[in-house]
């Protein structure tokens, strides 16, 4: 599809300037975001341009972000979900961080199982952008704002290695304690603070992400349109699999934009464990 062609090259466009611009804006803004979070001058900065450069796309019918408390409506055509910095309180310690994106043929709030490609550019030490579409994921690696493949067909190893669990240790439920238990016998702690660094170990190496649930927050932190959805449904196309504890996360119904999830992603065979030991 055209239109998604367009909106994917548009965030990998994006991405040089974005990353550029990140250095003079490493301060905090003075708003919080709809979720209650403190925005950094560079949260607010990439939500901008983003929305611009998104919603001037012909074929993009609403735009939304983590950023911004209301669905921007456009035109006719596809629904473009951002969260224009994942990770932006790595910013101060200079750590990754990136973008995600989702794109829906319905209206916003929308579930899971009406994207119709999503994506997400990771600042590292390079800049990449790995893409799910069509039931398969490619990575790129993004130079001066052109998409070069590296890795066509991106699946999980079966051999997984790595976990990363966010939330503290103590504000986790007692069945979730009790799988990390279980997991951190077999696998090696991968947590940097970015889901999407550390969704992309998992991606790399094989394993387990999930900011679960917590007892002060039984919603988790994670929001549902902007991070959970978009991230299940690259780690679902790499042939894991995704759980809100019970079902996949691209099954949840949304009933409000910045609905939070928790959430858990990574190789099948963890996924499934933890739904048992929930
Ligand atoms: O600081 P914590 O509690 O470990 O939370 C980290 C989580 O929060 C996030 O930073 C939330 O995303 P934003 O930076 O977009 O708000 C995730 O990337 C990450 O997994
Ligand atoms: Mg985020
Ligand atoms: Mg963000």
């Amino acid at each position: 599809m055209e239109t998604v062609d367009t909106i994917l090259a548009t965030v990998a466009a994006a991405a040089p300037e974005i990353r550029g611009g990140l250095t003079g804006r490493r301060r905090k803004a003075d708003e919080e975001n709809p979720s209650g979070e403190i925005q950094m001058a560079a949260d607010v900065w990439a939500d901008e341009h983003l929305e611009a450069e998104l919603t001037a796309i012909e074929g993009v019918g609403e735009f939304a972000s983590e950023e911004r408390e209301h669905v921007v409506d456009c035109g006719e055509g596809l629904s473009v979900a951002i969260d224009p910095l994942d990770g932006s309180s790595n910013l101060k310690s200079n750590n990754s961080m990136g973008t995600i994106v989702g794109i829906y043929d319905v209206p916003l709030p929308a579930k899971g199982t009406d994207l119709v490609a999503s994506a997400f550019v990771l600042f590292g030490p390079i800049t990449t952008m790995m893409v799910a579409r069509d039931g398969s994921v490619t990575e790129y690696v993004i130079e001066d704002g052109e998409q070069r493949v590296v890795t066509e067909d991106v699946t999980l190893p079966d051999d997984p290695t790595v976990y990363g669990f966010g939330g503290r240790v103590p504000d986790w439920p007692e069945a979730f304690t009790a799988y990390a238990r279980d997991v951190e016998d077999e696998l090696k702690l991968r947590y940097g603070g970015a889901m999407i660094g550390d969704v992309n170990q998992v991606l790399t190496y094989g394993g387990v992400f999930a900011y679960p649930g917590l007892e002060s927050r039984p919603e988790g932190k994670l929001r549902l349109q902007f991070e959970g959805n978009p991230m299940a449904y690259i780690i679902e196309s790499a042939g894991g699999r995704s759980s809100d504890g019970e079902q996949s996360i691209l099954d949840v119904t949304p009933e409000e934009l910045h609905q939070r999830v928790p959430l858990h992603i990574g190789n099948a065979e963890l996924i499934d464990r933890l739904e048992s030991a929930l």
